[in-house]
């Protein structure tokens, strides 16, 4: 019997430790200044060579397509249609990644795809070539084919630069999701409607210059290398979460009810509406993961990952 040519492979999802939107690009987009941190959270990917000249892509949840709308789908067509291969692949998807959720679920995926199929047909293909791909489907996609724990990324996001942080540091978090999701693209036109209402003086947010966002992310670096949780904090900073708050009763009442628990530094990651926090050992995210499930588990879903 022939041996079947599969990968089963880890797709990790991300938190944004730092997001600022810096203004408005000439292509629709927005300039970015975020600081990414890979996780342990993941989905799992089973890629396996196929017979037929297509690409099946089956998934576990239902909120996810199961066709070429699907970002793993668009993965795969894209590296056979740039490199003219004719091998058929089938993608199959277990989601553990809460879809739309701020966690970068769907261009992680497309990710392992493109990292999985380079190895799988043997195809050789550099990790610089692999990133100018990721950036062809999503601002996050080529923070996951980067295959760092950490990384700044600029422009639309997908402009990265590594950072070099010991392998002994690792962060532990527990991640509060809300049972709702929030579409990204919703929460930039959100945030471009309170800004031009900033310009007009009726609701001011305060604006940081590009220096003072390099300085904050340089802070959050060395907090990161010491081990400086507390300062590490005051650091965490994204951008949408004011207007994420504003506009999503659901996220704010979330975020009412961790306080009143007495979870001080709560965070958001992406787009959200995921929550979450940073505990200094896993010891105590146990801890904060048993009162938030004991008391919220009707309101949000709980989980526990760290640096991965
Ligand atoms: C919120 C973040 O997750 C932070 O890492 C990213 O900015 C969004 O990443 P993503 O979902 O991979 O983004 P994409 O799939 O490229 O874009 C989704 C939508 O978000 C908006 N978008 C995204 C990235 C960016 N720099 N500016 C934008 O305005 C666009 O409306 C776009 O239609
Ligand atoms: N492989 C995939 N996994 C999850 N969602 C996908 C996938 N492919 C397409 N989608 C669609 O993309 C949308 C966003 O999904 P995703 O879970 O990636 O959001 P997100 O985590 O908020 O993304 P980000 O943080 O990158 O903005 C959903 O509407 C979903 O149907």
């Amino acid at each position: 019997m022939a041996s079947v040519n599969s990968l089963l492979l880890s797709s990790p999802a991300k938190l944004n430790l730092y997001l600022d939107v810096l203004g408005r690009r000439p292509d629709g987009y927005h300039e970015l200044l975020t600081f990414f941190e890979r996780i342990s959270l993941c989905d799992t990917v089973r890629l396996t060579e196929i017979q037929t000249d297509e690409i099946v892509l089956s998934c576990d949840s239902r909120l996810v397509p199961s066709d070429a709308a699907n970002l793993a789908w668009q993965a795969a067509d894209l590296l056979r249609r740039s490199f003219g291969v004719k091998k058929g692949v089938k993608i199959e998807i277990q989601k553990q990644i809460p879809v739309g959720g701020g966690m970068g679920g769907g261009s992680s995926n497309a990710a392992t795809v493109l990292l999985g199929m380079n190895r799988l047909f043997g195809m050789r293909l550099s990790r610089p070539v692999l990133v100018d791909l990721a950036n062809r489907l999503g601002s996050d996609v080529a923070f996951f084919v980067s295959g760092r724990r950490f990384a700044i990324g600029r422009g639309r996001g997908g402009d990265l630069t590594g950072v070099s942080i010991p392998p002994r540091v690792r962060l532990w978090h527990v991640l509060f999701v809300p049972p709702k999701n929030i579409m990204t693209k919703d929460v930039y036109a959100l945030f471009d409607r309170g800004s031009q209402r900033s310009r007009t003086g009726r609701n001011p947010r305060e604006t940081l210059t590009l220096t003072k966002n390099n300085e904050n992310v340089n802070i959050l670096l060395s907090c990161l290398k010491e081990g400086d949780l507390r300062f590490l904090n005051r650091k965490i900073y994204n951008r949408l979460s004011e207007i994420v708050i504003e506009s999503y009763g659901f996220v704010s009442e979330l975020r009412t009810d961790l306080s009143k628990l007495g979870f001080k530094w709560l965070h958001m990651s992406g787009s959200g509406p995921t929550l979450f926090v940073v505990c200094k050992d896993q010891k105590y995210a146990q801890r904060v993961y048993d009162k938030a499930r004991a008391r919220l588990s009707d309101k949000c879903h709980v989980f526990i990952a760290a640096t991965l």
